[in-house]
């Protein structure tokens, strides 16, 4: 038994954001006064749920995965983890992820991460992969609740937190639909159904460059709402500016290069802007 491979059934590359999600919703909620005891209880909490929620997804799509290059050498459809265990492992780490937030966080951030969960595993995994293009546009409110789950446990859910947690919202589906785009062949061989398996090529394409350049200046607009910072200003316009050439270029001449750029360069944008934005709510 190898402990990395359990660590893989987590996700990391997906749910790291997530944790910092819940901890800038929190910060934004109470910043400047930030209590660190907190912040490290949520961050484990987020880790403990949103992991399980990752676990609980390869557990059950292990037969997709097994059809799919980009996935066939996950830990279940390589056969180095089995079915029961990943099952188990999922469960665990969500319940203890749903106890610890209540215990540590209170109620209203324990339905969020409940929320969440439900959203990512059961609407999205279970329900929806198969059956609906629209799939991921239920499934990114996940996300929202990450940054909800982590607000709440200091205010009352308000527009203001809604409208921030629409930051994470708005960037998820142009993320998904950029991984569909590359890996179409790969996405073709299974059930799943994304909107780039739905319409030509060229048209998913300029509609996934145009939700990036819109995700991106609603994340300025947002910046410019909460904070007046200079200098993070600057450096969320040099990575939303960056972004949004190549997004630019990939609505002019849609191809997948130009277009595989855009997605690289577009993945940081919510970073830059949840750092700097927790970064500057504490310093202000
Ligand atoms: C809300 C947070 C995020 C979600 C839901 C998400 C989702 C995903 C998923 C499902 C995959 C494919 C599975 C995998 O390769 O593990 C993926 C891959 C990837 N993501 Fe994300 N991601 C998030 C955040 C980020 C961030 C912040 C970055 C970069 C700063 C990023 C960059 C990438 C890259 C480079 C890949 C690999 C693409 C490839 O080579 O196939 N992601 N993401
Ligand atoms: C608060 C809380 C507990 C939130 C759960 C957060 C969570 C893990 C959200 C994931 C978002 C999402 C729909 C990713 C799609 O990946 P995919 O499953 O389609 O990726 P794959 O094809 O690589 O398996």
């Amino acid at each position: 038994m190898a402990v990395k491979d359990y660590v893989v059934l987590m996700k990391p590359r997906v749910i790291w954001l997530l944790v910092l999600a819940a901890v800038a919703g929190y910060i934004f909620a109470t910043a400047p006064r930030v209590n660190a005891t907190r912040a490290v209880e949520l961050a484990l909490v987020g880790f403990l749920s949103t992991g399980g929620s990752a676990v609980f997804n390869m557990y059950y799509e292990r037969g997709i995965d097994a059809q799919m290059t980009r996935t066939r050498s996950r830990p279940i459809p390589a056969g180095r983890v089995k079915p029961g265990n990943a099952f188990i492992e999922a469960i665990a780490l969500s319940i203890l992820g749903f106890i610890l937030s209540y215990v540590w966080l209170g109620l209203l951030p324990m339905i969020f991460v409940i929320l969440g969960w439900f959203f990512y595993a059961i609407a999205y995994t279970v329900f929806l992969k198969c059956r609906s293009w629209a799939n991921i546009l239920i499934g990114g409110v996940a996300g929202n609740a990450a940054l909800l789950a982590g607000w709440t446990v200091v205010r009352p859910l308000d527009l203001e937190a809604l409208l921030l947690s629409m930051a994470i919202y708005l960037w998820i589906p142009a993320h998904i639909w950029s991984l569909v785009i590359r890996a179409k062949d790969d996405y073709s061989r299974t059930c799943i159904r994304m909107l780039p398996l739905e319409i030509n090529e060229d048209k998913a394409m300029i509609l996934v460059a145009a939700l990036n350049i819109f995700s991106n200046i609603y994340m300025l607009f947002l910046y410019l709402y909460m904070l007046s910072n200079i200098i993070g200003l600057v450096i969320l316009l040099i990575t939303v500016a960056w972004s949004s050439y190549y997004s630019v270029k990939a609505i002019i001449k849609p191809n997948r290069e130009i277009f595989w750029q855009m997605f690289k360069s577009s993945s940081p944008v919510l970073t830059v802007f949840l750092i700097i934005g927790m970064v500057l709510s504490i310093i202000k």
